[in-house]
């Protein structure tokens, strides 16, 4: 009997090998059932024949063979296969990002195919006279004499109980549909005129069709970058090709699927963390079978099958949730890239607020370069104005002149956004006798006081508790918020312009189904009104009645110790400044502070973060940090700190040896302890990437033998962005 190797969705760095009986016949990339301990799983086919160091006995025969043709093609078998690698991940995980979760049960493909409808021949014999008594069979048998109707269109326009009724008279039959590649029929709306710098961006992407090229699309913010891409898209759809777009977030995806659809008649398809099993599976298939035109999707859209791809886009993308927090932690910029290359198509990585990763491969010629410079509509970028805290009146967080110039663009019929990044109504609750503040009990933190959900949460572990009458110290009952968050912010609006509508954009605001849908459009009709919110507000969106932006408080990150902070906030500002003014008035920035002498917001002001990045690449170069070098992390967590710090220590001991590292660590963590556990790092810095690469490679078999490595929860992040 053969032997097959087949990579299995848990979380084991090994391989696992399998007889494959004489009489059955499997290719690379079905899924196949197989024998695991005692329970049975599915998996997928990732090579016949392999040079199997087991012994033919020691190996199980599989159960079943799922299907006969692959579910992963071999170029997404390469692309899993290459970041198991790169992320020194086991295989299992990262198949489990890549496969939808009812491919990953095992079930049949042939359970999902597409129903559709037709007139049978006593139907068809039929006249309109036959249906006196009900109107709406008439209106669907009507409907049906066009030919076979698929269920989903069918079912939008007629009820199922009338559709059963027909069913049940013989009158219509359900019959199976083949999913076909999508028809272009032209643009459902006119393309706009291009400036010269778009215009040079689209014909530079044009012309590297059919071949594997990355480009940065560096334009500020309102430049007009949503108008490239539709217009890079528009000859690829006429050709019957596919593109996909990432996005960093899911709260973008409306809107920019209903832009997409608006332009084009073609199929776009959303793909993100809120579809069911179901619906997922759905886009899966329609993104294989080349009857999804365009999908919309969040970071592991990247994974989908096409039939077709020939672009892919990266919308923001400078944005932090590209990257995987946990678990298998790829960058679905970084992987994207690569899935071009094996696509052998170009793609587009857009940003206002370009990162300084993507910035280095620009300027390294690695990335062709686009700029657009200027908005758009022509209209200036916001000019910001720094408010000197010291010297002014404040009024529950807003100095007197903020609320001056609120008032007159209130007065002119404007909107306002006033940004905070803090969710809650304040950041801790503290006794006024003795200063005590609410704390996490299991984190190194404050609890944010929630005052209409009436409870401390923890915005680390997301325990929450019940609101205390009295200090956990001295037992005074004098409890007062301190610093204040998004819901105080709000409240202290409402009483500052009682007339004026205030909509609010966080986390919570959110949270419920069509919640942000609600909230946007509220954003989107003219007439004053005041916008607060987090940074939500920052992300992409196009609000334009907004004249003027007022940042509240960014002061507690102008000190961070992380050296990525000023670079994440000179993004922050440039993108929330740049929700100002997108319409035909010009804009303005309002930025509170303690500290207006302070480097970085003085050049954000005065050069923009164009020279800002590029300065601050330079200093990059000269420290030795990422991307001038490479980063990768282990990341050690346990009830006891010692035992993080020795298992590092372990590590360090190790690799220290290693000429073409450099070490950081073991530290403790920033947040120094996370749901009860003790957090430690150990940093590994190198120049050269196969070097680093094979440290790890080496290392981490090592590892997994260690008796230490069973008593702390260990990560390995590579590329790792978030260093908290
Ligand atoms: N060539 C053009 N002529 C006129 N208007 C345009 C043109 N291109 C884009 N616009 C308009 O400019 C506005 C801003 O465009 P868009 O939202 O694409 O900006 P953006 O570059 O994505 O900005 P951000 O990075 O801030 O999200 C939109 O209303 C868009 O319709
Ligand atoms: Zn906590």
């Amino acid at each position: 009997m053969p032997v097959i190797r087949v990579a299995l969705p848990i979380p084991l760095r090994q391989h696992f090998d399998y007889l494959l009986p004489d009489n059955i016949q499997v290719s690379q990339g079905c899924r196949v059932r197989v024998p695991f301990g005692k329970r049975e799983l599915v998996g997928v086919v990732w090579q016949l024949a392999p040079d199997s160091p087991y012994e033919l006995t020691q190996l199980k025969p599989v159960s079943a063979v799922l299907e006969s043709s692959p579910v992963l093609s071999e170029r997404l078998r390469q692309l899993l296969s290459f970041a198991a690698e790169y992320y020194h991940h086991p295989l299992g995980e990262v198949l489990t990002a890549a496969l939808p979760a009812l491919l990953r049960e095992g079930r049949a493909l042939t359970d999902y195919q597409l129903t559709g409808y037709r007139l049978t021949a006593s139907g068809e014999a039929c006249s309109a006279a036959d249906f006196k008594r009900s109107t709406k069979q008439l209106a669907l048998w009507q409907s049906l004499q066009q030919g076979v109707i698929a269920e989903t269109v069918l079912l939008a326009e007629h009820p199922r109980s009338v559709l059963k009724q027909l069913l049940d008279k013989g009158l219509v039959a359900s019959q199976v549909l083949a999913r076909q590649p999508y028809q272009y029929q032209g643009l459902a709306q006119a393309a706009l005129q291009l400036t010269v710098d778009q215009a040079l961006a689209v014909t530079a992407v044009q012309q590297a069709q059919g071949s594997f090229r990355p480009f940065l699309l560096e334009g500020v913010t309102g430049s007009g970058k949503t108008e490239v891409y539709l217009q890079c898209i528009a000859p690829l759809l006429a050709r019957g090709e596919q593109v996909l777009l990432l996005l960093p977030e899911i709260g973008l995806t409306p809107q920019t699927l209903q832009r997409f659809a608006e332009r084009f008649k073609v199929p776009v398809l959303a793909w993100h963390s809120n579809l069911s099993d179901g619906e997922r599976l759905n886009c899966w298939l329609n993104a294989a079978s080349g009857s999804a035109a365009i999908i919309i999707g969040t970071r592991s859209a990247l994974f989908l099958p096409f039939h077709k791809l020939s672009l892919i886009i990266i919308d923001e993308e400078h944005d932090l949730s590209l990257k995987q927090q946990d678990g298998f932690r790829y960058h679905a910029r970084d992987l994207a890239i690569k899935r071009a290359a094996l696509e052998n198509c170009p793609i587009l990585l857009g940003s206002a607020t370009p990162s300084l990763e993507s910035l280095y491969n620009a300027q390294q010629g690695r990335f062709g370069h686009l700029l657009l410079q200027n908005r758009a509509s022509g209209q200036a970028l916001p000019a910001f104005e720094l408010i000197d805290l010291k010297q002014q009146q404040m009024h529950y967080g807003l100095a007197d002149s903020s609320i001056q110039q609120i008032r007159q663009q209130l007065g002119r019929g404007k909107q306002v956004m006033l940004f905070l990044n803090r969710r809650g109504f304040a950041p801790a609750l503290s006794c006024q006798e003795c200063g005590w503040l609410t704390e996490c009990k299991r984190c190194s933190a404050f609890t944010t006081y929630h005052k209409h959900s009436k409870q401390l949460l923890c915005h680390h572990c997301g325990a929450s508790r019940p609101i205390p009458k009295q200090c956990g110290n001295c037992g005074s009952s004098r409890l007062a918020p301190v610093g204040q968050g998004t819901e105080q912010l709000e409240e202290h609006l409402q009483q500052l312009f009682p007339a004026t509508p205030v909509t609010r954009l966080d986390r919570d605001s959110t949270r419920r189904k069509g919640a942000l849908g609600a909230l946007l459009d509220e954003i989107n009709q003219a007439g004053p009104r005041l916008i607060l919110g987090t940074q939500m507000l920052a992300k992409g969106h196009h609000f334009p009645f907004v004249t003027l932006v007022v940042i509240v408080d960014v002061d507690g990150a102008l000190y961070s110790a992380d050296f990525r902070a000023p670079e994440q906030l000179g993004q922050l500002l440039t993108q929330v400044a740049g929700r100002a003014g997108r319409g035909h008035d010009k804009g303005k920035v309002l930025l509170q502070t303690q500290h207006p002498e302070h480097a970085l917001l003085q050049d954000i002001i005065h050069n923009g973060y164009a020279s800002f990045a590029r300065s601050a690449l330079l200093e990059r170069q000269q420290t030795a940090l990422p991307p001038c070098q490479h980063l990768a992390l282990f990341r050690a967590e346990a009830l006891q700190s010692e035992l993080c710090q020795q298992w590092l220590q372990h590590i360090a001991d190790i690799l220290r040896s290693n000429p073409a590292l450099q070490l950081m660590g073991p530290l403790l963590s920033p947040l120094e302890r996370k749901a009860g556990k003790y957090r430690w790092q150990l940093h590994l810095y190198s120049r050269q990437r196969p070097a680093l690469h094979q440290a790890l490679h080496q290392l981490l078999p090592e590892l997994g033998r260690w008796p230490l490595s069973r008593k702390v929860k260990w990560q390995l992040d590579v590329d790792a962005l978030d260093l908290s």
